[in-house]
């Protein structure tokens, strides 16, 4: 399936973007747009520029070339809108090691403006019930990406940026997550992810790739 370009229904849209990095062209006027119930899977090698395209997106980095908008506003003239509506996550994916699980998903819903939840219950949902008091920096890589990942179960924002959010994460986990991000697209938003795994429960039908290839000049 191809992406369309921007129109007015538009969430988030990509208009003309290049990105050059190391005098390597990684990917050229760039126009695509995501919509409500989006799941959009950004596909390509190594080095191709996925999480390149991600932080300009998320307004984190700024393209060569080109604009993001957000509904109908570039993003840099609605930046409190989008912030308060993204949630982005990338592969570091703020988790700090000398915090515990319950300590490092306090300090981001709090960070993200949430101040009514319940972290046990949160955490119960990513299957760390019983690590709530365990420093991060001494759980399992899985444990300590489900850490990174269990705001995905308190968010309003509407659309989610996310770098990788399978690695390390187990059969059962990937399967969850995949359901929750069909439950975010059915309820209005959107999910912009990359991922080198096959996803088993989000069929073609309701996914669309973006594929960037390799390019050596
Ligand atoms: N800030 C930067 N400064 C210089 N080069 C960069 C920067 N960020 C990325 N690059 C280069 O841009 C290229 C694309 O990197 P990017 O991380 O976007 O690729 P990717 O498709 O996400 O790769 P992977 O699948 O390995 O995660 C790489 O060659 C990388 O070295």
């Amino acid at each position: 399936m191809t992406l369309p370009t921007k129109t007015a229904h538009s969430l988030v849209s990509a208009e003309k973007l290049t990105c050059i990095r190391e005098e390597r062209i990684l990917f050229d006027e760039l126009s695509f747009s995501v919509n409500e119930g989006d799941i959009i899977q950004i596909e390509g090698p190594n080095g191709a520029g996925k999480t390149s395209l991600l932080r300009i997106l998320a307004g984190l980095s700024r393209p060569y070339a080109g604009s993001v908008f957000y509904r109908d506003e570039e993003i840099g003239r609605c930046r409190d809108e989008f912030n308060e509506d993204l949630l982005y996550l990338g592969h570091l994916a703020g988790v700090k090691s000398e915090l515990t699980a319950e300590e490092n998903l306090n300090f981001n819903l709090r960070l993200s403006g949430y101040d009514d939840f319940d972290t046990g219950e949160v955490l119960a949902k990513v299957n760390l019930k019983g690590f709530e008091e365990a420093l991060a920096g001494h759980l399992s890589a899985g444990q300590h990406r489900r850490t990174a990942l269990a705001r995905l179960w308190h968010s309003n924002c509407k659309v989610w940026i996310l770098d990788e959010p399978f690695t390390a994460i187990d059969k059962r986990g990937v399967a969850e997550l995949e359901q929750l991000f069909l439950k975010h697209a059915d309820n209005g938003g959107c999910v912009i992810l990359t991922t080198h795994q096959d996803m088993g429960l989000i069929k073609d039908e309701r996914l669309r790739k973006l594929k960037l290839e390799y390019r050596f000049v």
